[in-house]
Formats: C-alpha cells, sequence, structure tokens
C-alpha cells in the first residue's frame, strides 16, 4: 500500500496523508502477469503521518497502482461493482490512505483502507467466429442475428470485432463476435495477428468457419481444402496460446449453396475423424499438436439461409451445457465446503 505520508516529529501540525491504492488499465497486462507481478497480493491504503505542534503539512504518501488489463470489471468479495476499466490508462481508486493526524484526531494518524477485491476480465462474447478471410463469418452473423456487418468479396472486410445478438424465442440472448480473418503468422502477428488472438481469449466457446470448398490465402499461395482451414485455424490458435484450443467449439461449414458442397462436406466429415492420416499436405509446422475436436459439424448456407435455424439451436445447446457443468460444480464445491463445516463441530 502507500506508504504514510512524512510527519515531522515533535513540531507538530497536520500529518500528511497515506498514499491511495487504485487500479489502472495498462497495455500488455494479462491476469495471469498480475499474480507474477504483485507476489504480496495485499495492498493497503497508506497509513497516515504523526503530526506535530506547529503548523507543518507532513507530505502525502505515495500512491500505488496495480496495473490489470483493458477489460476489467472490479468487484468486492461480495459481488458488488466497483467500477470498470474499458480504456488504457483508465484508473479507479479503490481504497483510500489513512488520514494524517491533525487537530481534530489528537494528532492521530489513521490507517488506509483495507479492501478485498476481485477482478474479473470481461468477455466480448459467449461465442467467437473464427476463420479465414472470405469464409463467410461477417455474413453468418447476419443470417443469424440483428448484426450488420461489412461483407465484401475481399478478405480483411471485417476489420474490429462486431457483435451480434442470437435472439431466442423464451428471451435468452447469446451474443456472437465477428472477428477479423485469421491468416497463416497471426500468432506471430502478421495480419490482425494479436488483437484478433486477444479477442479469442475472450469467449466462452469458438465457432470455427469454413468454406466447405476450402480457400486461398493469396492468388499467389496454394489452394487448400476446408480440412486444411481446420487445421492451420487451430495451429494459429494453439500458438499463440495452447490453451485456447480446449476452448468449446463447434465447427460450420459455410456456403453449401455451391457445387459438389454436399461430397465435399462428406470428405471433410471422414478426414476429420482421422485428421492424422491427412495432414500430410500441410508442412509440418502447420499441423497442430493436438487436433480441436467439434461438439458439432454444422452445415450452412449464409447466403440461402440452408442450416441457419439449427446452427441457432446448436449454439445454444452447447452454451447451455457448459453453464449446466458450470452449475453442477458450483453446488457440489458448496456442499463439499458445508460438509466440511459440519464435520468440524461434530
Ligand atoms: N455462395 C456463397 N457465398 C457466400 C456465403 N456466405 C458468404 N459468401 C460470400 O463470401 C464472401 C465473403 O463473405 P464475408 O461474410 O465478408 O466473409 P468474412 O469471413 O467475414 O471475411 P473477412 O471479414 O474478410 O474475414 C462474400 O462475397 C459473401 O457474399 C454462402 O453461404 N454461399
Ligand atoms: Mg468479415
Amino acid at each position: 500500500g502507500g506508504s504514510g505520508g512524512m510527519g515531522l516529529p515533535h513540531l507538530g501540525g497536520q500529518g500528511g496523508n497515506g498514499g491511495d491504492v487504485w487500479v489502472v488499465a495498462a497495455k500488455n497486462m494479462t491476469l495471469k502477469r498480475i499474480k507474477d507481478k504483485y507476489p504480496q497480493k495485499r495492498f493497503l491504503g497508506g497509513v497516515g503521518a504523526n503530526s506535530s505542534v506547529r503548523a507543518l503539512k507532513g507530505e502525502r504518501g505515495e500512491d500505488k497502482e496495480i496495473l490489470v488489463p483493458v477489460g476489467v470489471t472490479v468487484t468486492t468479495e461480495g459481488g458488488k461493482t466497483i467500477g470498470e476499466l474499458n480504456i488504457e490508462g483508465e484508473r479507479l481508486m479503490v481504497a483510500r490512505g489513512g488520514s494524517g493526524g491533525s487537530l481534530h484526531s489528537a494528532f492521530e494518524p489513521s490507517k488506509g483502507q483495507v479492501k478485498h477485491l476481485r477482478l474479473d476480465l470481461k468477455l466480448i462474447a459467449d461465442v467467437g467466429l473464427v476463420g479465414f478471410p472470405n469464409a463467410g463469418k461477417s455474413s453468418l452473423l447476419t443470417a443469424l442475428s440483428n448484426a450488420k456487418p461489412e461483407i465484401a468479396n475481399y478478405a480483411f472486410t471485417t476489420l474490429k470485432p462486431e457483435i451480434g445478438k442470437l435472439m431466442y424465442k423464451d428471451y435468452k440472448q447469446i451474443s456472437v463476435a465477428d472477428l477479423p480473418g485469421l491468416i497463416e503468422g497471426a500468432h506471430s502477428n502478421k495480419g490482425m495477428g494479436h488483437k484478433f488472438l486477444k479477442h479469442v481469449e475472450r469467449t466462452k466457446q469458438l465457432l470455427f468457419v469454413v468454406d466447405v470448398c476450402g480457400f486461398q490465402l493469396a492468388s499467389k499461395t496454394a489452394f487448400r481444402s476446408a480440412f486444411d482451414a481446420v487445421q492451420l485455424l487451430t495451429k494459429e490458435l494453439e500458438l499463440y496460446k495452447e490453451k485456447l484450443v480446449s476452448k468449446p467449439a463447434l465447427l460450420v461449414v459455410n456456403k453449401m449453396d455451391l457445387p459438389d458442397a454436399e461430397d465435399k462436406l462428406a470428405e471433410l466429415k471422414e478426414q476429420l475423424q482421422n485428421p492424422h492420416d491427412f495432414c500430410d499436405r500441410l508442412p509440418d509446422d502447420m499441423i497442430p499438436n493436438n487436433y480441436m475436436t467439434f461438439r458439432r459439424v454444422v452445415p450452412v448456407s449464409a447466403s440461402t439461409g440452408f442450416g441457419i435455424d439449427h446452427l441457432k439451436s446448436c449454439i445454444r445447446e452447447s452454451l447451455d451445457e457448459d453453464a449446466e457443468m458450470a452449475n453442477r460444480a458450483f453446488h457440489k464445491e458448496r456442499l463439499q465446503a458445508l460438509g466440511h463445516r459440519l464435520h468440524e463441530h461434530l
């Protein structure tokens, strides 16, 4: 915590106030880095300084800053929101330093505030669309929701995340983020690179979107199949952060209105059964260590609307499934804690 203002012993007057504790949104911070950076875990408001007899004012204690990632919500232990930090450099005062000694306090300084805080990194959306440029992510979001993202027949139409809301008959809403197209080398910050992958981190689940006919990154590069697209996307996520690959995911196979789509879909499904046997067309360093497992493979056409309602239900089911699991885990923990306490009483 902030150190107390320097008092002037023997002289008197007003002691300086202790420093305050601030939470500050900073670039390049992650929740994980907070633990490394502040191993002490406790931040106290500074203690006020002693007073002195003459009307001299002690210096104010230095403020303390806890750096956190942009997008953090600060709450009390009880769950009351203290504030949100949404822009780099935004600051939130979380604990006041004590006030210095003065005539009113019989020259006794007071201690700084002690607060227990929770930091939660906000999700940008429940589901994030992941795919190469032109796979039809934005078209899909338009077909699924009320969002109106820009759609065009050129790569990198989408430059920043656009959130669409899926509405359900029982008023449940699910937010889906349309993200910029991923490219080979995104993990090393090519294209939209890290900016994009950072957003992927902040969704509960992933929706891989591939063009059933495959894709071509640029006119001079090889034409790749939908299966290759899945593996390359997986590899990019993996290279950025291994953990991303373990997020629950659905695979959307788009553009089912194109010729031969059914055959290509059948081929893709077969390849996904034994991915290892079909990775030989990929450069070695582009084969993922772990293959993505999809809860569902859903064929759709964003253009004609084919499969869109079904996809909407699949997304809902998948999220409900996780919510149910989290709920059960929470109750189990509560029951166990209760059991322990009972045990202590007996
Ligand atoms: N035939 C067909 N074309 C589609 C379908 N969905 C999208 N497209 C076309 O594919 C092109 C790319 O669509 P977008 O939705 O902009 O693709 P995106 O994945 O958002 O692309 P980026 O934002 O550049 O990453 C557009 O010309 C769409 O009209 C589909 O289901 N069938
Ligand atoms: Mg787009």
